[in-house]
């Protein structure tokens, strides 16, 4: 959420928010970037979704919507910082902030500066929340994720000593190591929440390898980070999710993938992400994840495990891993190296013994949440941006986001642990249900 939409209390930064956009809109056009006469760049703010993409007129299925150049997309490559800068951080996501921070500096002097307009300023994501903000996230695994401090860390040892090496051209030498760490997580930030990643041309340039920024490590090969402007403008939900960007050699092409009609908003979508997720990566918070999952990170493996809400027969509340792991945990030492000596692994199906394991590892973590909110209060409606709201507002909106996670996360919690009680001790007549809710109708089932 771009900081004009915070502040924005006058006519004044109406006209603004509103110049910035055109300006924008302009200088996309002014390099290459072709948009649809279909379409346009909304003031989306009183829906508290920031700027946002609408369909002026119909559209059809498989429509190109915009093309952007990849000359464009800010990545390390195409910045115009000095070699010696991008080779002194073979960090891809620092060198994406690094590059991000060089052009944001040299102002007027980069070709991005009416890109950087439109990008935030400030953010709702919990790496910005006060402690008192935070503990209203209590019992929620994503304040483990947060990591400011090794943030703050990797900015102080790694990319501030090769902005003040290089602080001329970075414009940097009157500004604090403070200032410069803040700036270092403005454009994190903005990399987690509008960043794409770049799948490669099949020409690849040999310098682009150290390009980008690896998320996920099962990406780092595959993947870099890019910022594609216009095609981040797009808000997402994954219901109504009617837009996908196709990956060309010179350019990325962004498509409706089903006719949209003219005045509906072109959304993309991020993912089945947990709502704990959206929130650490984007800044709000919503419903619409059809697959709403708790993170249930134990610990027990070096990994981590899903807990998904079985809204149909379809979805599996536990994972495959997950009722392996937990066998193989209950399982008496004879039979497990029974099973070992032929290499073989317990079933997916979660016995009695595990489900009661289970059981007992989730009522723990029920505690976590002790005070934070009541589960039975039920969700409240969708709590957007702060786009709409003022800065005084802003702790209220915070709070009223993390009750929006937290209530998710314990109502996945009892609907888990209802499911484990018919497994651990199932109830005549209702085994076959669970087996079929759990995934495992049909396999043989111990005990
Ligand atoms: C990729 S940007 C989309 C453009 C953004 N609205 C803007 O004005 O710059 C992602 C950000 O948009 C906002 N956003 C995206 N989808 C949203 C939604 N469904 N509801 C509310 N805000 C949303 C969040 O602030 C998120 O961090």
């Amino acid at each position: 959420m771009a900081s004009e939409d915070v502040s924005m209390t006058n006519t004044e930064e109406v006209d603004d928010f509103e110049a910035v956009s055109q300006s924008f809109v302009a200088w996309l056009q002014q390099h290459g970037t072709v948009i649809s006469s279909s379409i346009e760049l909304a003031d989306l703010r009183r829906h508290g979704a920031g700027r946002g993409v609408l369909a002026k007129e119909n559209i059809a299925e498989d429509e190109e919507l915009f093309a952007v150049p990849r000359s464009s997309i800010l990545t390390i490559s195409t910045s115009n910082s000095p070699a010696e800068v991008k080779t002194q951080l073979d960090d891809p996501w620092l060198g994406l902030i690094a590059a991000m921070v060089y052009e944001y500096q040299r102002g007027s002097e980069s070709m991005w500066k009416p890109y950087f307009a439109v990008l935030p300023v400030d953010f709702d994501t919990p790496m910005f929340w006060s402690d008192c903000e935070l503990d209203s996230l209590r019992g929620s695994a994503v304040v483990d994720k947060i990591g400011k401090l090794s943030a703050d860390t990797a900015f102080r040892e790694q990319v501030i000593p090769v902005i003040r090496q290089h602080g001329t051209i970075f414009h940097a030498d009157d500004r604090s190591d403070d200032d410069l760490i803040s700036l270092c997580h403005r454009m994190g930030s903005t990399i987690m929440a509008y960043a794409f990643d770049l799948e490669k041309p099949s020409t690849t340039d040999p310098h682009d390898q150290e390009d980008g920024w690896e998320e996920d490590e099962e990406d780092s090969q595959s993947m870099s980070k890019g910022m594609i402007p216009l095609a981040d403008m797009l808000n997402a939900d994954a219901n109504r999710n009617n837009a996908k960007l196709y990956y060309e050699e010179d350019k990325v092409v962004m498509k409706s993938i089903r006719a949209i009609k003219a005045g509906e908003e072109i959304f993309n979508d991020y993912g089945p992400l947990p709502t704990a997720d959206v929130l650490r990566r984007y800044g709000y918070v919503t419903s619409n994840y059809a697959q709403t999952r708790y993170l249930n990170d134990e610990e027990v493996l070096d990994d981590s495990y899903d807990i998904s809400r079985s809204c149909n027969g379809d979805t599996k509340p536990f994972s495959d891993e997950l009722c392996i792991m937990l066998n193989a945990l209950t399982l008496p030492v004879i039979e497990f190296e029974k099973l070992q000596r032929k290499s073989k692994l317990p079933r997916p199906a979660l016995e009695p013994s595990s489900a009661a394991l289970l059981s007992a590892i989730l009522y723990q973590r029920q505690v976590f949440y002790k005070g934070t909110t009541n589960p039975d209060n039920g969700m409240r409606g969708d709590a957007g941006t702060t786009n709409d709201v003022t800065a005084e507002h802003r702790g209220t909106h915070r709070r009223n986001m993390a009750q929006q996670v937290i209530q998710g996360e314990q109502l996945v919690l009892v609907e888990a642990l209802a499911m484990l009680k018919e497994i651990a001790a199932p109830t005549r007549g209702k085994r076959k249900a669970v087996e079929a809710n759990t995934g495992n109708a049909g396999k043989k089932q111990k005990g």
